[in-house]
């Protein structure tokens, strides 16, 4: 793989390379690693450290996204509504997004969180059902707000079939549909392509994220990859905290993007301090690259069922790596987590 300057190729090169903004998900993705524990005042020390570092957007809600908390995800310390108006207080000039998983987030939860003060809907569905997301797209258009969608367990989909799907969100309203890399499973080539068909695809009609993981540590890698087949939005975390071993760490994706002149208006120094210094403290423990997870980066297993898996795994006995081997080997996606129990049941009966 090689990283270029895109804006060389181009018409403009003159002008540099094209600029790429940074989402960070600490406070979304990140609370799938503190089991959504993040309180108010987490909230406005992450959030105030991200914008005086010059983040543009800031991902704030249950790590499941509006109405996460309950008993099957996990209860949140917070309301989503608590959280968002805590971080919009907090911040000067970056934007609050918020994420919605149809079936579970509503419209009703989606205006509350426009009313606390988010500005930006990312709606996110499994990568072969983004038909499911357009009442929330014109929803969230209605309101005024900027839209993203969100294509998870996109190694699922082929490059083709992920184009069709994100052709779907854009007639549907949505500005930005990304690439999501849920099970780390993706590498530089295989995340390019995604992204290169989508690019071809939606042309001037929305740009192209990229969502990476660190199970196979190449998040920051497949990042550049996607930028360079044409991405222009990204997601990271302050030190990796997310899902599974966590996603691409915000701060080594701008210090990355700095090394390539690929503006992203961050301030390497400050995103530093930020993890260092604000959100390291809050963090009993980060997120590993350990044998589960890389087992789920191996089998394309969807990161949020790591702790779903290692709470069974206790519960009944078996290896949390078994676990979620078979529940790749399945084909089990985002909202089957109480098949995970089914899974370890059995595996405990058949260890008999
Ligand atoms: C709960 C939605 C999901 O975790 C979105 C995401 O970050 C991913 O699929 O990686
Ligand atoms: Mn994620």
């Amino acid at each position: 793989m090689t990283i270029t300057h895109p804006g060389a190729a181009r018409p403009g090169a003159e002008a540099g390379p094209a600029p790429v903004r940074i989402t960070d998900t600490t406070l979304r993705d990140g609370s799938h690693a503190v089991r959504h524990r993040f309180t108010e005042d987490d909230v406005r020390a992450v959030a105030g450290a991200l914008d005086r570092a010059g983040v543009q957007v800031i991902e704030v809600t249950h790590g499941d996204g509006l109405a996460g908390s309950s008993f099957n995800y996990g209860f949140g310390a917070r309301s989503d509504a608590q959280l968002v108006a805590a971080a919009a207080d907090a911040v000067a000039r970056a934007r609050i997004a918020v994420l919605l998983l149809p079936g579970l987030g509503t419209v009703e939860n989606l205006r509350e969180a426009h009313d606390a003060g988010a500005t930006i809907a990312r709606v996110a569905t499994h990568s072969t059902e983004a038909d499911i997301s357009a009442q929330h797209f014109g929803a969230a258009r209605e309101l005024g707000m900027e839209t993203v969608g969100f294509l998870m367990l996109s190694h699922r989909n082929s490059p083709e079939g992920l184009a069709d799907q994100a052709r779907i969100m854009a007639d549907a309203g949505c500005q930005c549909v990304y690439v999501v890399d849920s099970a780390g499973a993706l590498m530089p080539g295989t995340a390019a392509d995604r992204v290169a068909a989508l690019v071809a695809e939606l042309g001037d009609d929305a740009q192209v994220g990229f969502h990476g993981h660190q199970n196979l540590s190449l998040g920051v890698a497949n990042s550049l990859a996607a930028y360079d087949a044409g991405a222009r939005q990204i997601d990271g975390t302050l030190c990796a905290l997310g899902a599974g071993p966590g996603n691409s760490p915000t701060e080594i994706l701008s210090a990355a993007f700095e090394k390539l002149d690929v503006p992203t208006g961050i301030d390497v120094d400050a995103i530093l301090a930020a993890a260092e210094d604000v959100l390291r403290p809050l963090v009993p423990r980060l997120p590993v690259a350990d044998r589960s997870s890389i087992v789920q980066g191996r089998f394309g297993v969807y990161n949020s069922f790591l702790l779903h898996a290692e709470r069974a795994a206790a519960r009944y006995g078996v290896p949390a790596h078994d676990i979620l081997r078979e529940v790749g080997e399945r084909g089990y996606v985002g909202g089957q987590e109480d098949m995970i129990i089914d899974v370890a049941l059995e595996l405990a009966a058949g260890a008999r």
